[in-house]
């Protein structure tokens, strides 16, 4: 079973020697792959005990940096931490539109639309 790890405790892996970022609510200690990563080590400095998932998402890494992550799972980030977010219900409420209350004015008109002369 995944361990849950709260961001506070994320936060105090924020050090090139100990260097944790959370990416998609995982947490991945990545000291080790620090110098190796091909987008250099002041990258991941950057991200060191926070999340990170907006950086690494934005770069367009590959399936395999995806994969090389995986190495470096530690668990879950704490269900407290997660945050809620919503980028499409904030928006999204176009609904309140949809009254058509300019139509409603039917029952009173005659009907005298056929006259032919
Ligand atoms: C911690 C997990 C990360 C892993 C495992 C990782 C892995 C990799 C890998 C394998 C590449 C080579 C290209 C590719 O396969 O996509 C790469 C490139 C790159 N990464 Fe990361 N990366 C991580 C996080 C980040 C973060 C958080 C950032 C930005 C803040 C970043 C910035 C870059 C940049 C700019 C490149 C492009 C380098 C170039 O093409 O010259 N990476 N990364």
């Amino acid at each position: 079973m995944a361990k849950e790890i709260s961001l506070a405790t994320v936060k105090e892996h924020n050090k090139s020697d100990d260097l944790w970022i959370v990416i998609e609510n995982k947490v991945y200690d990545v000291t080790k792959f620090r110098s190796e990563h091909p987008g250099g080590e002041d990258t991941l400095d950057d991200v060191a005990g926070r999340d990170g998932t907006k950086e690494f998402i934005e770069v367009g890494h590959s399936l395999e940096a995806r994969e090389i992550l995986k190495k470096f799972y530690i668990g879950d980030l704490a269900a407290a931490d997660i945050k809620k977010k919503s980028p499409v219900s904030t928006s999204a409420t176009p609904t309140e539109t949809g009254e058509g209350s300019s139509s409603n004015a039917l029952p009173t008109a005659p009907k005298q639309c056929c006259i032919l002369h």
